[in-house]
């Protein structure tokens, strides 16, 4: 099958050091790939080139998008892409307009909100919601532009017991409706590691697959 993303030989400098090296990953649909690496090993960096949000210093990343990374990538980052002056149902509202989208246009946002139980905050500000409640209105968000790509930076971290379980069942959904799907975390973690197909270690930039 053709990949949905791939990395080739890709090198990143920043601050005048070499934070990846030689990075080489495909991931193709109904994929899971994790990424585990000491603090500073390169992991967000790495992501951040997945979903285009930064340029390769040497080597290519492709994506099988008609669009571009834009255009099929879910991105969740450490802080939550969420306006905090707008309620967690405006947030909602208004990243659907962005998208064309909605909870009733989007199985998996629609499952994503019930699963992670967002209703009972929905009159909320987003700046009042603890830190794991943005998390779970942040992955409802990056659901709502269709992706076929899921790119989640550490998506366990900060997320209650509930939560968690809420995240992997909706992730195993995900992937079987074929979106793809590449998490990092620093640690070897059975939340991340019972959804993966392949792991890889990444040390000082350098990623091999783990045996
Ligand atoms: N904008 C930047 N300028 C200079 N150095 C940077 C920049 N962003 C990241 N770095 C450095 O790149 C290295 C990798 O950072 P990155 O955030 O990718 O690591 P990480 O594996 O995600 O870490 P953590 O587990 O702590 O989140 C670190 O040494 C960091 O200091």
């Amino acid at each position: 099958m053709a990949a949905l993303l791939r990395l080739e030989g890709v090198w990143k400098m920043l601050g005048g050091r070499w934070v990846l090296r030689g990075v080489t990953l495909a991931l193709e649909p109904g994929e899971a790939v994790v990424v585990s690496g000491a603090n500073g090993s390169g992991k967000t960096t790495m992501l951040r080139l997945a979903a285009g949000l930064m340029e390769p210093s040497r080597g290519r990343v492709w994506w099988r998008c008609p669009r571009g990374p834009r255009g099929c990538v879910g991105y969740v980052g450490h802080t939550p892409m969420v306006y905090g002056d707008l309620t967690v149902r405006e947030n909602i509202e208004f990243f659907s307009a962005l998208h064309g989208s909605g909870l009733d246009r989007s199985p998996l946002a629609a499952e994503a909100w019930r699963l992670m139980g967002l209703e009972r905050y929905s009159g909320s500000l987003a700046s009042q919601l603890s830190f794991g409640w943005r998390r779970r209105l942040d992955m409802v968000r990056a659901l709502l532009g269709f992706p076929s790509l899921l790119l989640l930076d550490e998506p366990f971290t900060g997320l209650d017991q509930g939560a968690s379980e809420a995240l992997s069942r909706l992730l195993r959904l995900a992937l079987g409706e074929g979106l793809a799907l590449l998490m990092t975390t620093p640690l070897p973690d059975p939340r991340y590691l019972g959804l993966a197909h392949r792991v890889y270690t990444l040390e000082e930039g350098v990623l091999a697959e783990a045996s």
